[in-house]
């Protein structure tokens, strides 16, 4: 959609008001207000929030920014601070840099994440998938969140240093699960990244360092050779690189590297197992269809990498899930120089919102508000904008093949061996959480464990809120 307002040297159109008003109603419902934002003002909006970001709702605006992304449009250090110093808790790697240093730091991590060792993650992720089906009975009741969040973590932390036990000390695995819990909590992360000591409560950052020895002692012991890991873990392939690349030999490096990857997969690839396995339960005719098709192709085993070919319908639910459930609901980008954005000359400096919590459910796709794999199935005939949930150009995803492989491991084997009853009455909304833009289904998924029967007309049970295919509700407040 274009407007007279949005042509050349034009202000984007928007509600405007007080920052600090708007900021207050952004952050008590930020879908709804984006929402808002775009019914009330089109595709390209300034929003009245600190900072003023423009946010480029259309599949073209957000086409323009994408194609940008890297050269004239960057990450955002957080309404226009520097991005978090080296020496933080968030250390050296892909998600802090910018410019030469960030496209060295990613073809390290980009190769790293390939070959062989991403051959070990999917064996990985394939194996605890088993180890987790056979912790399960019919009748158990669990909450997906934490069940696939800690699934997620587990094969990564494996992934990290190898399945050799000798490897895998206790401490490390704490300190890795302490480093993310900084990370995830916006109000500690800043805190470990401004304040320089340890204050109790909020920054975490002495004994997070502390803790963090303990990875470094494992690395250490696979650049010594000392440990010989039978698989090709992360941190070998990651040392390898860094030779490649004529760095010096620094353990530090390889962990400040291991652990950014570590937390920006986390969360991305439990929401979208989450949301997948709910919005099955909610459809079980698309569920029906999963299953026969998993039947035919691998026959009840957990389905591998070199299953893909045969398995389009399952690659399709996941496409359909991240197109209603993107990993990022919104991101906060700056433009580093002039940028076009549907007909409008943005100038160095804006600070540009992406939104694919709206562009993707846009009119780009018809009934954009059903769950409907089979849109995936065919040619795509939406525009490149319009769906994008790995990103583009220099600062898309480079875990990618990691997640596709995840998944199908995860959903295909979970589909063949239980049917998910969800508990009757809940009521399940997105939210983003405070401060974070992570949307996941909150309180939780409660569900209990039925023996797969392949029984197709099975009705759901009724769940409330806001998610696709419940019965609708206002949204909750956070
Ligand atoms: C379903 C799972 C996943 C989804 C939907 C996803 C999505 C995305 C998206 C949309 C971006 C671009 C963000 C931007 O434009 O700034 C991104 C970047 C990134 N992803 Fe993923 N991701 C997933 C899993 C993973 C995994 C498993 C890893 C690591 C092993 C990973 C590592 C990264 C990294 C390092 C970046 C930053 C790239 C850069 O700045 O150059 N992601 N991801």
């Amino acid at each position: 959609m274009t407007s007279d307002a949005t042509r050349p040297g034009r202000r984007p159109p928007g509600p405007g008001g007080n920052p600090i008003a708007g900021q207050w109603r952004f952050l008590r419902d930020p879908l709804g207000f984006l929402e808002r934002a775009h019914r009330d003002h089109g595709d390209l909006v300034r929003l009245p929030l600190i900072g003023a970001p423009v946010a480029a709702f259309g599949p073209d605006e957000a086409g323009a920014v994408a194609e940008g992304l890297g050269e004239r449009v960057e990450i955002d250090g957080g309404g226009g601070v520097d991005l978090p110093p080296r020496d933080s808790v968030q250390g050296r790697g892909v998600l802090n840099s910018t410019g030469a240093e960030h496209a060295l730091y990613r073809r390290i991590c980009h190769r790293a994440l390939g070959g062989r060792s991403l051959a070990s993650y999917s064996a990985i992720a394939a194996d605890e998938t088993e180890r987790l089906l056979a912790s399960w009975s019919p009748g158990d009741r669990l909450d997906l969140v934490p069940v696939a969040t800690g699934l997620t973590k587990r094969i990564f932390k494996r992934y990290m240093v190898g399945a050799d036990p000798a490897l895998r000390s206790p401490a490390a695995d704490a300190a890795v699960d302490l480093y993310i819990d900084v990370l995830e909590s916006t109000p500690r992360r800043l805190a470990s990244t401004f304040l320089p000591v340890d204050v109790p409560g909020l920054a975490q950052r002495r004994k997070l360092r502390t803790a963090l020895e303990a990875v470094d002692t494992e690395i250490d012991a696979i650049a010594a050779g000392r440990a010989q890991p039978p698989d090709h873990p992360l941190a070998l392939a990651l040392l390898e690189e860094t030779d490649r690349a004529d760095l010096p030999r620094d353990p530090g490096l390889v962990r400040d590297f291991m652990l950014q990857l570590h937390f920006a997969g986390l969360t991305s690839l439990a929401s979208a197992v989450v949301w997948a396995l709910l919005l099955l339960s909610l459809h079980p005719d698309r569920a029906r269809t999963l299953l026969d098709e998993l039947r035919g192709a691998v026959g009840g085993r957990v389905p591998v990498p070199a299953d893909v070919k045969s398995l389009p319908y399952l690659e399709a639910v996941l496409d359909e899930t991240m197109r209603l459930y993107p990993a990022a609901a919104w991101e906060v980008k700056r433009t580093v120089g002039p940028l076009e954005v549907g007909g409008t000359l943005l100038p160095s400096g804006t600070a540009l919102m992406l939104v694919p919590w709206v562009t993707q459910r846009g009119e780009s796709f018809p009934d954009p508000l059903e769950f409907r794999p089979e849109r995936f199935l065919g040619r795509a005939d939406y525009p490149s904008g319009a769906f994008q949930p790995w990103g583009t150009g220099e600062r898309s995803c480079i875990g990618k093949q990691l997640a596709r492989n995840a998944f199908r491991s995860i959903v295909g084997g979970i589909t063949q061996r239980f049917r998910l009853e969800l508990e009757p009455g809940q009521r399940i909304d997105p939210d983003p959480g405070l401060l974070g833009n992570r949307v996941l289904p909150r309180p939780g998924v409660r569900v209990v464990l039925a023996a797969q029967d392949g029984v197709a007309g099975r009705a759901p049970a009724v769940v409330r809120g806001s998610v696709v295919g419940a019965v609708p509700g206002p949204r909750r407040r956070s």
